[in-house]
């Protein structure tokens, strides 16, 4: 806000480097790897938990972007959005595929060897089995709320052994605003 009453090139010298007049506020790899993952989940169609995941090669290229939703093809007006059905064929968990699987499964590369996933949230231990075999070697992860539950417990033994580090996410910022209105001309 204070910026408002100064001039373009005050504000360059606020915001950035006053020698050569580079921003200073631009987003962090980091940040912006796990905000394509966020900004992504929001694309499911999942009432309760939208999930999203990105994976970024070491040369910090995005090679794959996932969230969780029905299967290609699959309708997803017609399959089921709820949880609590007695017929498990009338719950979503049949047919869901988890922001992870989709992720690796679009990747546009011929393989994630070596790669980092940014996800929304830990893995569960399907989707560990497809991050392990795919070669994926580390996880950074937003949530890790269902941590005691046996499929998480499950994913971070596989984890262990397969030699997969995982760390949850921190950051300087609390939000990133995305703006879709044109800015206002100057
Ligand atoms: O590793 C995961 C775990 C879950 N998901 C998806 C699958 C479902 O669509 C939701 C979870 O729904 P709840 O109602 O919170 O059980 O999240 C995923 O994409 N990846
Ligand atoms: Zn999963």
């Amino acid at each position: 806000m204070e910026n408002l009453s100064l001039n373009n090139e005050e504000v360059l010298f606020n915001n950035g480097n006053s020698q050569t007049g580079k921003r200073n506020d631009y987003l962090e790899w980091e940040d912006y790897f796990m905000a394509v993952a966020i900004l992504s989940a929001q694309r499911s169609k999942d009432p309760a938990k939208q999930v999203g995941a990105c994976i970024v090669s070491e040369d910090k290229k995005i090679v794959g972007i996932g969230y969780n939703g029905m299967p290609n093809g699959c309708s997803d007006d017609e399959l089921p959005w709820v949880k609590n059905q007695a017929d498990e064929l009338d719950n979503k968990f049949a047919y869901v595929c988890h922001a992870e699987m989709n992720a690796i499964m679009n990747k546009n590369t011929y393989d994630v060897k070596d790669c980092t996933i940014y996800t929304a949230l830990f893995p569960c231990n399907e989707c560990a089995k497809l991050i392990i075999q795919s070669g994926i070697r580390q996880i950074v992860y937003l949530s890790d709320e269902n941590k005691n539950k046996k499929s998480i417990l499950a994913s971070k033994r596989m984890f262990n052994l397969a030699g997969i580090s995982y760390r949850q996410f921190e950051s300087k910022r609390s939000e990133i605003v995305i703006n879709l209105r044109q800015p206002e001309a100057h």
